[in-house]
Order: C-alpha cells, then structure tokens, then sequence
C-alpha cells in the first residue's frame, strides 16, 4: 500500500519541506507517501470565492489515485488518538487499496470533493494553517506505523 496526499497550496516554506520530506523518508518503507499539490484557485478582488474553491476541488479531484480510498482532513472530521489512527491503518492495509489523504484550500474543500472522499479525519477542532497540516499528517502517519511496527518511536 502507498499513499498519496493531493494538498491545495505550493510553495511550502523552508521548515515545512524539510520537515516533510523527513518524515517522508522515514516512512518510505512503511508507507511511501507522494506529495501531490494542486495550486490554489484564484481569489481577490471581484473573484468568486466559491469559484476559486471548485476550480481547486477539480484540480483535487483530478489528481486522486484511480481507485484509492480518500481521506478528506477536515476539523469537523472523525477524530482519532494515535493508537486509533494506527488501527485504522491496519485496516486500510487490510482492503488492499492505494490512500489518499487531501487538505483543502482556504475555505476548506469544494463540496464535491467532501461528496467523493470515503471518509474524513479531523486532526482536532483548532483550525491549522493547510501548510502546517501536511507536517502533521505526515508525523502522525510515521507514529501509526511505528505502532503498528512496535518501534520504540511511540512510547505510550
Ligand atoms: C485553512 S484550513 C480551511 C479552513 C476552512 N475555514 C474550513 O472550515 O475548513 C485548510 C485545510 O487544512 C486542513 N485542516 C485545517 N485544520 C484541520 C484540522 N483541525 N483537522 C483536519 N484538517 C484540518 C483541511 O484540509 C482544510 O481544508
């Protein structure tokens, strides 16, 4: 199984893509995670908000695994501790399919792209910035392996 994070926002800052691509290698023999971004839809003046969000949504959607299953982060998501997300994980090994994990643009995701994820995972109820979220994720995703490989990384 690999996963795939399909995330709205380019250019990531300095400490993010380091620390990404930390937790990146680190992960790379457990779940080899591919960081795809999509660019952001345009905003401002006289621009449509809603506008800028579909367009991002079907930027998302387009860079989705055929046949993956979809996470979509989101604050008011499913919740889960550690050793929850690492049991999820485990399941997910278990249906035999490709994941992809998506974070939403400034106003969250376009409806479609909520409409088609198969489920959603809140990282609790603060809002994140999306670019602190992809750091996260990917920290979170090596602790569930590291679970589920009982490597002394989690100490309960
Ligand atoms: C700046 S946030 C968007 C906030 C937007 N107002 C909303 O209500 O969704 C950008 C993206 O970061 C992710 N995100 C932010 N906080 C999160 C959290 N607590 N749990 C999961 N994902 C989060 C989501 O994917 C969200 O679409």
């Amino acid at each position: 199984m690999k996963a795939r994070l399909v995330a709205v926002g380019e250019k990531a800052p300095v400490w993010v893509a380091e620390g990404f691509a930390e937790y990146q290698k680190r992960l790379s023999h457990w779940l080899p995670l591919e960081l795809v971004e999509v660019a952001p839809g345009l905003r401002g003046k006289g621009r449509d908000a809603a506008r800028a969000m579909a367009d991002e949504g079907g930027r998302v959607q387009a860079a989705l695994p055929r046949g993956g299953w979809v996470v979509a982060l989101d604050g008011r998501g499913k919740a889960h501790s550690s050793e929850q997300l690492a049991a999820r994980l485990e399941h997910w090994r278990q249906q035999g399919r490709d994941l992809a994990f998506l974070i939403g643009g400034p106003e969250g995701h376009a409806p479609e792209v909520l409409a088609a994820a198969d489920e959603t995972w809140s990282l609790g109820p603060l809002t994140l910035p999306h670019m602190l979220v992809r750091l996260v994720l990917a920290e979170q995703l090596y602790r569930a392996c590291s679970l589920l490989a009982n490597h002394p990384y989690h100490r309960a």
